[in-house]
């Protein structure tokens, strides 16, 4: 059967959105993110200093997963590590009898000041699972035979609750058409080529950027001529080393982005691309794209993804992504 789980934002910026997923009976609050292909939870195993404030899966010996471990760092530093489980996983109605769960045994304090982030659900290929000897399959993986189509839709919303929409496409959450790209996955992501971008109402820039669908990234990430290209329309924008970005005078009116994707012209309000003020100087704000730096790929996160409806299609063929307007 199908299913839609909510994901609603952590905080006033849309830093991450979470969703609430039933691990072995426990309700836990998780990143959906389709940058990795882990399902990992705070648990039991872990000091209780590491725990306190978060939800816990209970690891029981008797659904042990004998001599697997895993251990994952994700790109702003964050890592954890554990061991793995077997136990029931229902999302939005959804069931996996079966589903590998990754308990922690550790955790970086990073993640542990986020207490409402009980865990990460990986949507990303299995093929990039971090779990030892042997690789387990994602949930998407586990549930996809039983969908009415091998797919999964994503309606990221501007400071807002949206959707994840599992076999199925809901026609109400987006206007126009669906353009499809094909992905590459030989990183195990859902990677795909764009082929040009524009500045607010600017000419098109023909060049092609590899990028990665990534739900679990806050900002738009993009090779440096483009960025400088990007803050080039905004008046006193400029590069922070303390800020660590682009940051700009909150007051400023933004220049829309536009990247051109299967032919498709995709518009991320500049609204959007405000993403916070600073810590330091409420009147300044940090910049919803950034340099990806020399990482290779582009990183599409929440600040692309809030205005669109993304289709993940993995079926029997090459794998696509759809992008429609919402
Ligand atoms: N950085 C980062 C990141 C990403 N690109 N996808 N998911 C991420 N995290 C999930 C938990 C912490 C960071």
């Amino acid at each position: 059967p199908n299913g839609t789980v909510s994901a609603t934002p952590l905080d006033a910026y849309d830093t991450e959105y979470v969703s609430q997923i039933d691990v072995g009976g426990t309700t836990m609050n998780m990143v959906l993110d389709t940058g990795s292909a882990d399902l990992w939870v705070f648990s039991s195993l872990q000091p209780s200093s590491q725990t306190s404030g978060h939800n816990i899966y209970k690891a029981d010996s008797s659904k042990k997963v004998s001599g697997a471990t895993w251990e994952i760092v994700y790109g702003d530093g964050s890592e954890a590590s554990g061991a793995v489980y077997s136990d029931k996983v229902v999302v939005g109605g959804m069931t996996a009898t079966s589903q590998a769960v990754e308990a922690a045994t550790s955790v970086s304090s990073q993640l542990q000041v986020e207490k409402a982030i009980d865990g990460i659900f990986g949507l990303a290929f299995s093929s990039i699972s971090s779990v030892e000897p042997n690789k387990v399959k994602t949930f998407f993986d586990n549930v996809k035979p039983s969908l009415a189509f091998p797919l999964f839709a994503v309606t990221l919303k501007y400071h807002a609750p949206g959707t994840y929409d599992f076999g199925f496409i809901d026609k109400s959450k987006y206007t126009g058409n669906i353009t499809y790209v094909d992905v590459n996955t030989t990183q195990g992501a859902w990677e795909f080529t764009a082929s040009g971008y524009a500045v607010g109402s600017g000419s098109t820039t023909t060049t092609n950027i590899n990028a990665v669908i990534d739900t679990g990234a806050t900002l738009l990430y993009l090779p440096t001529a483009v960025v400088k290209a990007y803050y080039a329309k905004v008046p006193k924008a400029q590069v922070s080393r303390t800020e660590g970005g682009y940051i700009f005078p909150c007051s400023t009116t933004l220049p829309d982005f536009t990247v051109i994707i299967g032919g498709s012209k995709q518009v991320v309000p500049g609204k959007y691309i405000n993403y916070a003020p600073t810590k330091t100087d409420p009147t300044t704000c940090f910049g919803g794209i950034q340099k990806v730096g020399d990482i290779g790929v582009s990183i599409f996160g929440d600040i692309f993804l809030k205005s669109k409806y993304v289709i993940h299609e993995a079926g029997s063929g090459t794998p696509r992504l759809g992008f429609a307007q919402q």
